[in-house]
C-alpha cells in the first residue's frame, strides 16, 4: 500500500468514527458496508453505553468469530472507559484458559493479560454443574442491577452460529425451555464441540438492558432472514426478546434482507 493510500485510509477511519451512520428502514437492523464501518458502528453504540453509565459496566461477550471484532472495539476505547468494563463470556467451553477452544482465553490472547482482572473467569473445567455455580457466584459479585432476581447486564454482544444458536443455547435443546432464576446453566451435550460448556440462560439474555447481535458471513443469511424478516422463533437467536435489541450485520449475512448498507 502506498503511503498516500495508508494516510487516506486513516483519515477515512477517523471520519467514520466521529459520526453516526445514516441507516435505511428499521433502525434496529444495521447493515455495514465493510469491516471498518462495522467496527466504528459497534464502537459508537458501545461508547455511548459506557459513557452513560455512572458505575461499572457489565458486558457479556460471545466467542467464535466475535472475538476479533469485539477485541478491536474494546481496544479502541479511551482508558477511562476501558477501566469501567467488567467483562465475561456469555458462554464458555470448559477447557483450560490456554486451550484454543476457550472463549475467554481467545479474548485475553488478543486484548492482553492486563485485561485478566476485568474478566470473570471460570476455573472449574471438569464438572459443568460446579462451573455454572462458580460462574454465577462470580457474576453476582459484580452486583448488577436485578429484576425478579435476574441480572440486568448493561450490554450483551451476542453472536449467532450458522444453525441459529446463540450463547450455548442450541436449536431444539432442552435448555431453551428453562424459565427459572439461575443465571448460568450447565450443558454437557453441546452439539458443537467441545460438548461440556456453561451458558447464560435465555431469561438472562432477555433481562439485559441492551442486546446487540453481531452477525457476519453468508452461511448465516438464510436463518437471519427467517428471524428478522419472517419473525421466526424456530431458532435460539430468534427467541431473544430484550427490550433494546439491535442487529449489526455485514453485507454477506444480510444479503437476503434487502436492507441497504449504512452510509456515513
Ligand atoms: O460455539 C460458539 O459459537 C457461537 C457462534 O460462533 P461463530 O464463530 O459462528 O460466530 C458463538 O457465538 C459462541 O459464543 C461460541 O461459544
Amino acid at each position: 500500500m502506498t503511503l498516500f493510500k495508508y494516510a487516506y485510509n486513516i483519515l477515512l477511519q477517523m471520519d467514520t468514527f466521529a459520526k453516526d451512520p445514516v441507516t435505511s428502514g428499521n433502525k434496529n437492523v444495521i447493515v455495514t458496508e465493510n469491516k471498518n464501518d462495522m467496527i466504528s458502528i459497534i464502537f459508537n453504540e458501545f461508547s455511548k453505553i459506557v459513557q452513560d453509565s455512572q458505575s461499572l459496566v457489565t458486558v457479556g461477550l460471545s466467542g467464535g468469530s466475535m472475538v476479533g471484532i469485539m477485541s478491536d472495539v474494546i481496544s479502541r476505547l479511551d482508558q477511562s472507559l476501558k477501566d469501567k468494563l467488567r467483562l465475561f463470556c456469555v458462554d464458555e467451553r470448559l477447557v483450560s484458559l490456554d486451550d484454543e477452544d476457550s472463549n475467554t482465553g481467545a479474548y485475553l490472547k488478543v486484548l492482553g493479560n492486563e485485561f485478566k482482572k476485568q474478566f470473570v473467569i471460570v476455573e472449574e473445567i471438569n464438572d459443568a454443574n460446579k462451573a455454572a455455580k462458580e460462574f454465577e457466584e462470580n457474576l453476582k459479585a459484580l452486583k448488577p442491577e436485578t429484576t425478579e432476581s435476574l441480572p440486568q447486564f448493561d450490554v450483551l454482544f451476542l453472536g449467532m452460529g450458522p444453525d441459529g444458536h446463540t450463547c450455548s443455547l442450541f436449536p431444539n435443546h432442552e435448555l431453551l425451555n428453562y424459565n427459572g432464576s439461575s443465571w448460568i446453566l450447565p450443558i454437557e451435550n453441546s452439539p458443537k464441540p467441545p460438548p461440556r460448556r456453561v451458558t447464560v440462560s435465555l431469561p438472562v439474555c432477555n433481562a439485559a438492558k441492551n442486546v446487540i447481535f453481531i452477525v457476519t458471513g453468508e452461511s448465516k443469511a438464510e436463518i437471519l432472514k427467517e428471524i428478522i424478516a419472517d419473525k421466526s422463533e424456530s431458532y435460539p437467536a430468534g427467541l431473544v426478546k430484550a427490550t433494546k435489541l439491535k442487529w449489526i450485520l455485514d453485507k454477506p449475512a444480510a444479503k437476503l434482507l434487502g436492507i441497504e448498507a449504512a452510509k456515513f
